[in-house]
This record gives C-alpha cells, structure tokens and sequence, in this order.
C-alpha cells in the first residue's frame, strides 16, 4: 500500500525520526548516569524493558552516524568523526559504566566504524557498531575471550578462540568465511586478515592475538598527538587523541590496562619501546628511561635497599642512627653518595650527612656549605658524632680570606663561597650542602658559586626539608647538581615539568606539569623524604637541638663590651649582692650581643617555610627586636609578654591555634612559659637562655601538650663569649641531676650536641662558671626563685643593663615598688641558706 509520500518526503520522515531518538538516548542516559555504578549488580536493579530501550536507542545514535558520513569525503569524514564523539559525550559516562570497566568501547566502536576503510566498515557497521555494543554494554568487567589467529593452509588464516557472539557475528560478515566442520573452527582468506584484525581489534570483549611474524601495527594514517607518561615505577601512561588505529594497537599488548576515570592507556615499562616506536608522541625523558632502564628492559630491578656496610664509620654515629635513618643512609650510599636527603625538619639530616660522608672519608677533604647561622653547629655535630676526628679537623670559615681548604672539613657560608671565587678552583670530591633549596635560583651568586663544585664533585649530599616551596622550577637546580646528566637544559625540564608557555617576553616556567612522573623519577634516583608522620614511632616526644650562632653576628663592641664584663667576674667581687648584679648585667649584655644573629636565624627559618613556631626570649629589647623584624616583613605574629592583659592572652592563643597563615608566637620566657596552649606549633626556639631549666622546660610544653600530634623540635640559639657558656653547661648539669633522681626524663646532654660546647677548663672560666653556678644554682625557695625573676624581668626593661643600678637615664623605668622588693632581695639572699629549687 502507498503511503502518499514522495522519497524525500520520507526521507526527511526518517531523518527527523532518527534526530529524535538519538536525542531521547542522550536524554535517558544523562538521567540514568546518576543511577547505574559500574559493575553488574546495580546493572541488574534495571528493569530489562528499561536495557532494551537503552539498547535500543544507542544503537539508533550509532546507526545515525554511521548513516551520515560521506566516506568520500576525508574532511568531512574528519569533522563527522569529532561530531560523531561529540555526540557520544554526554552519553560515554553512562555507557562505559556499563561496559567492561577496562575498555573504551564507546569511543573504540563509533569512531573506529567512520575511520575504517570500505571492506573493514563494512565488518564494522554489522558486528562492530550493532551487536557488540549490546552485548559488552552488559557484560561484567573482566569477561574478555582472549585467542589468536593462526595459519590456515597456505592463504589462509584461521582464529584460535573459545565461543563469543560477538566473534561470530563478525566472522560471518567476512566475505571469504567458510566453516570447517572437523575443526568445528572458521578460516578466512589472508586478504582479509587486516580488515579482520582491525574489525576484531573494535570488539570490547574480544582480544585477538595476531599471526606469529605478522606485524599488523601500522603507523597511525593520520598524526595522533599524544604524550607518554610515567605513573609508577613500573607503569607509564599514554595520553593521546582518539584513534581506533591506536587502540588497535593497544588492545594488543598484554599489559594494557584503561583506566575508566582517566580515560587513558597504560602499559607496563617492557611495552614501552614497542609502543614508543609505533607511536609518534612524546616520549618518556631520557632520565626518565635511564632511571627505569631496568623495567624497560624486563630485568629485575631493585625494589629494598641493601644494608652498606658502615664498618668504616665510627661506631657512635653508627649505632645512633634510628632505622629511618639508617635507612637514608642505606639509600645514599646505594646511589653512590650523590641525592637530595629532604626529610622533615628534625629528622636528623645532620647526622645522616655526617654518616654519609663519614663513609667516603677517603675522599675527603669535605665541604660543607650550611646558612651562617648554623656553621658552627655544624662543626659541633662533627665533633660529636665522629670521635675519632682530631680536634683540629674543622675548619669553619669567617671570611672571604680564610683558606677553604685547610683542615680535613671545611664548613662556609653560601654567602661567603660566592666571595670565594678563587679559591673554587680547587675541587672537593665530598660536598654536603645543608637547606639545598638555597641554590633554588640558578641566577644567584650563590648558586653559580656551588654549581660547577656540585658537578665535579664525586659525592653530592643535599640537605633540605623544603626542597620546594611553590613550584617544580625550584628543583632544577638541586636535580641538576645531584643528576647532571639527568635535565643538561633547563628549558626541556621546564617543558615537561613546569608546563612552560612562551609568552611575548620569554618562557614562563612558574607552571607545574607531569608532576607524578617528577614525584617517582624523584624517589627512584634523587630524592629520600620522610615525613615526621611517617617515623613518629621511631621519634622521641620532643627533638632538641642546640645551633652554635654565627660570631660575626655579634658586634666588636658587644664583644668588648662582654670581655670586660667577664674579666671583671673573673677578678671576683666584694660582696655578693655585686656579685648577682654582675651576672644579671652580663646576661642582659649577652641578649644584646645575641640579637642580631637571632633575628637572622628567625628568618631563616621562615624562609624555610616554616608555619608556626614559637620563640621564647626574655629580655624585652629581644622580644622588640624580633616583633621589629617580623612587621617589616609582615609576617603575623602574637605577643606575649608581662605586659598582655590575662583577658587578651586567650584570644591571642586562639588567633595563634587556629590562623591557616604563617604565625610566629613570639613569647616572654618568664611571663609565659605556664598556661598557654599553642600546640598549632611543633618547633619552639629560644632566644635566650635561662638559669632554670624548670623555666625551659615549662616553655617547651606550650607546644608539647595534648593535642601535639608531632614530635616536638627545639631549637636552643646559644653564642659563644656570653652567658650562654655558663648557663648552658649549667642547665644540663641540672637536668642531669634531676634525671638521675627520676624526677626528670629530660636529658639535655644525650639530646643536644652539646659534647664540645662545654667551655675549656680555664682558670678564669671556672671562677665565672662557679659564680653562675654559687648565684643561679644554689639552694633557694619559691619566694626567692620569684624574686630573682622579677629582677631579671626588671634588667630587661632596660635598654642597657643597669636595672639594679638605679633608673636614672634609662629609657624605662622600673615601678618604685618592685624595685624595692629586688633590691631587698639582693640584700637578703646573700646570708641565706638555699634549698634545692628546679
Ligand atoms: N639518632 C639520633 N640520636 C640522637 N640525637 C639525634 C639523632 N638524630 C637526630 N638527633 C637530634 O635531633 C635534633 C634534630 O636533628 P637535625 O638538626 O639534624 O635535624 P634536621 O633534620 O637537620 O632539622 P632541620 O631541618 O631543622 O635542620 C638534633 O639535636 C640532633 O642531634
């Protein structure tokens, strides 16, 4: 019967038809997105009318699109195929949902059946588009029928494969199919072996090997854009554009795995020179393939890393060292001293270096290069560790004149080896560089300085707990001095690993790209980094440290100034009251003496990117110095002291607990070392030292106290040629003695390097020794130890350290009432007999 239409009439009908189901498709599965969860059983809670219709309509979609090519056409058969996976979409989350979870089909089956050529869509548009996306959109993950095509006769070819619809779907659409009845098997003329692997290669649920000697692999007809990328140390990621081709090829090799979030093939390392030749994308680095060498060529690579034996190091360091730690020092030597060490602060960088060294000793004359304010922490931690150096064997440089080489370990600043030029001439074979992310601009004086020592050196030791503080360019530098032959230009590190864009004035390189690939190159031959987090079983409560401030921080004059002050200690004084009144001056002139090379070192530190920490001073002209410095740099702060109202000392915490910036607390040591919790924080550095460790101790706790989830850093700052000599031997002299009553668990000595720190047994030294000792140590009771306070509150009032000799001429004044009650107390503690206080 006619229906009364013209054929374009119909046609239209048709097309209208078609345009409304295939936007029905897009509409169910956009709906059904939310609903359906990978694998089966969600699948199942479907009603089966409901998979039908879902079936049904993306088979109209595909239908619609396969109708509409003009596959004489290549451009307009190209911007169909981008229609045809533009159209797919909105509907691929649902519909690889449904899929094997490991196969693209969506996108392998529509744009494969446009791409192909005449006899191959032919295959396609039958079993590839139709039948096989009905049966693998319900098939479970996993359920692929793998086989291979093996010869048949002379011409033809025969597929080795147990049963699949999908297959014989296909094997029946082509054309030189026939059926051997005693095999039970299909053979196919070998003209059809390409159309046919290229057919089978668009299947989801098949995987067909080819004919052994057969390569089907042909490059892909047009250039397919794409990168390869490491994911894991023994997997890399190819991330490239649609093309069944490529699929094709991919769906060949054993190791391939699509990851259904990413959308994007991987293979294992072994694959890779195969697929790299094949494709034409980025490659892999070449320090990329010389770290994974191993992988790539299937042979076994090293995954634990061997014990070194560190019969050659001095046993103390050795029998020291905690499991993390020798395990760092396992690593380095694995890598043949050459690796960036960027543990969390108070790990023990330090003595890992010194271990690490310690076993090239041969090799030595060392260098090391560490910020000013440490090197003589540094010379200390030597002594410390190696008792076997000879007293001699350090040689810590103070200015551009000294010889760089003249003992077995030299320790400079990075700003003096910039003014050494030289005398860089001669090389060292050891080097250690302590916080290597100075050297993070290769434009600066420093960093020309250290690069061509760090490129001829044979050992390379980097240490730094913040590598990186914003962006991937800042590693070139210390990649480059641990590897140089990994990235020779910056530019193709930058490329690859700084997303670098030309702009109108230059490469821009602040970007960050394939940071995963730089995180496992990294692991594998650079870098060893622990977090606290990662060995807090292995850490005590709290970590202390004891740095060795830089000499030239103090002042000619405050050296002097304190000599004097010293000698006239050590000549003895009339009465006692002159004796105190000494001490306390001498210490008051120490805090001024020591303010500059605090001030460095607070900034330091923050430079370091450290968050939130606390420092303790006690003397006033200290704690403004510090506030001074951090307004300049407006870095926030808190501060408190005897002057914070009690009302505002808790909002102060909680600014301190809960602020998300860089916060730095800067405290008085006697106005609040009790009550406050600031555990937001897990280093605490002082300023200055004091008699009593109770005080110490007490201030150390704001930060230890429950909800401290870290091990604790402290930092002591201690000069030489001031109190600090006295007063540091004296505190652990203390604590040693309440330690051995059971009454303290803290240990100064084992926990500080601290060993040669202690001042020489001179005569003069004793005498000031034994008057700090007489003075601060002796035996008093809480009334006093208050008292004695109050008047070292009342010298750090002061701007000069005449507190006791009366206000006169000072720029703050001590109220007439406390003032009297320190006076009587220098009167009266003279004559009497103290108890022990800590
Ligand atoms: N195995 C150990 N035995 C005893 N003390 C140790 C050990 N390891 C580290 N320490 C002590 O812990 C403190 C912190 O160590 P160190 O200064 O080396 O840490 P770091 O990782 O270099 O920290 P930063 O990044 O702040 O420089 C030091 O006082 C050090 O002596």
């Amino acid at each position: 019967m006619s229906s009364g239409l013209t054929e374009e009439q119909k046609r239209r009908i048709e097309e209208n038809r078609q345009k409304a189901l295939a936007r029905r498709a897009e509409r169910l599965a956009a709906q059904r997105g939310g609903q359906v969860v990978i694998a089966g059983p969600q699948v199942k809670e479907q009603s089966p009318g409901s998979r039908g219709d879902l079936k049904e309509e993306y088979n109209h979609v595909r239908f619609i699109t396969q109708r509409q090519q003009n596959p004489n056409s290549p451009a307009e058969q190209k911007s169909y195929l981008q229609k045809d996976y533009d159209h797919y979409t909105a509907n691929q989350q649902m519909a690889e949902m449904l899929m094997n979870t490991s196969r693209p089909t969506e996108r392998e089956g529509g744009g494969g059946a446009s791409q192909a050529s005449g006899r191959m869509q032919k295959l396609t548009n039958s079993a590839g588009a139709g039948s096989n996306f009905e049966a693998a959109s319900y098939k479970k993950a996993n359920s692929v029928t793998k086989g291979e095509c093996v010869k048949y006769g002379e011409d033809r070819f025969q597929v080795k494969i147990g049963y699949n619809a999908e297959l014989i779907a296909l094997f029946k659409k082509i054309p030189s199919k026939s059926y051997d009845p005693a095999m039970k098997k299909w053979n196919f003329s070998l003209e059809d072996y390409s159309s046919f692997m290229e057919a089978a290669n668009q299947l989801s649920s098949v995987v067909v090997a080819p004919l052994e000697g057969e390569n089907t692999w042909k490059k892909p007809s047009a250039l397919v854009k794409g990168r390869c990328m490491l994911i894991s140390r023994l997997r890399f990621e190819v991330d490239i554009g649609y093309s069944s081709e490529v699929i094709g090829v991919f769906k060949q090799m054993d190791s391939r795995n699509y990851d259904m979030n990413t959308r994007k093939w991987s293979f294992l390392l072994e694959d890779y020179p195969k697929l790299s030749e094949y494709l034409q994308v980025e490659p892999l680095p070449e320090a990329v393939i010389q770290t994974f060498a191993a992988q790539i060529q299937r042979s076994t690579s090293q995954t634990d890393i061997p014990d070194a034996d560190l019969s050659v190091v001095d046993s103390k360091i050795v029998t020291s060292l905690m499991p993390f730690q020798r395990e760092g020092v396992n690593f380095a030597i694995l890598r043949n001293g050459r690796l960036l060490l960027a543990d969390d602060m108070g790990l023990g960088k330090t003595i890992q270096a010194i271990c690490i060294a310690a076993y090239y000793r041969k090799e030595w004359p060392l260098l090391v290069v560490a910020p000013s304010s440490v090197r003589f922490t540094w010379a200390e931690a030597f002594h410390r560790w190696l008792p076997s150096l000879s007293p001699g064997s350090t040689n810590v440089i103070v200015s551009g004149k000294d010889n760089l080489t003249a003992s077995l370990i030299n320790i400079v600043s990075f700003d003096l080896l910039s003014k050494m030029d030289k005398q860089l001439k001669s090389t060292f074979q050891v080097v250690i560089i302590d916080e290597s992310h100075f050297l993070k601009n290769i434009k600066t004086a420093r960093c020309q300085a250290a690069m061509p020592l760090l490129k001829a050196a044979r050992r390379v030791i980097l240490l730094s707990g913040t590598p990186a503080m914003s962006r991937p360019a800042e590693l070139y530098t210390q990649i480059a001095a641990v590897q140089p032959a990994f990235f020779p230009h910056y530019h193709s590190f930058g490329l690859r690993y700084c997303d670098a864009k030309k702009m109108p004035w230059g490469w821009d390189y602040s970007g960050s790209s394939n940071l995963t690939e730089l995180k496992i190159l990294l692991e594998e031959a650079i870098m060893i980094r622990r977090l606290k987090s990662d060995v807090l079983s292995q850490l005590p409560a709290k970590q202390r440290k004891m740095v060795v401030v830089a000499p030239e921080g103090i002042s000619a004059k405050s050296k002097a100034v304190l000599a004097a002050e010293a000698k006239r200690m050590a000549k003895g004084y009339g009465s006692k009251q002159q004796e105190k009144e000494a001490l306390l001056l001498f210490y008051n002139r120490t805090a001024e003496a020591k303010i500059h090379s605090v001030v460095e070192y607070i900034l330091e530190l923050l430079e370091r990117g450290n968050d939130k920490f606390l420092v303790f001073g006690h003397h006033k002209i200290v704690l403004d110095a510090i506030v001074a410095e951090l307004k300049k740099k407006h870095v926030e702060h808190i501060r408190i002291d005897g002057s914070t109202p009690s009302a505002e000392r808790q909002s102060l915490c909680h600014k301190f607990q809960f602020s998300e910036k860089q916060v730095v607390a800067v405290l008085s040591l006697t106005a609040a070392n009790m009550g406050l919790t600031l555990s937001a924080a897990d280093l605490v550095v002082f300023a200055e030292l004091f008699w009593n460790p109770g005080v110490l101790i007490q201030a150390e706790d704001r930060a230890h106290r429950i909800g401290q989830t870290s091990s604790v850093n402290v930092h002591y700052l201690v000069a030489r040629g001031t109190a600090d000599d006295y007063l540091w031997p004296m505190i652990q002299e203390k604590i040693k003695v309440l330690g051995e009553a059971g009454l303290s668990e803290t240990n100064f000595s084992k926990t500080a390097e601290s060993t040669n720190y202690c001042p020489k047994p001179d005569p003069k030294q004793k005498t000031i020794y034994d008057l700090f000792q007489r003075t601060f140590s002796e035996n008093r009771d809480d009334a006093d130890e208050v008292l004695l306070l109050e008047a070292a509150d009342a010298c750090s009032e002061f701007d000069s350290g005449s507190a006791l000799q009366g206000t006169e001429g000072n720029t703050c004044s001590v109220s007439p009432p406390k003032k009297r009650r320190i006076e009587e107390f220098f009167k009266s503690s003279i004559s009497k007999n103290f108890n022990l206080y800590l």
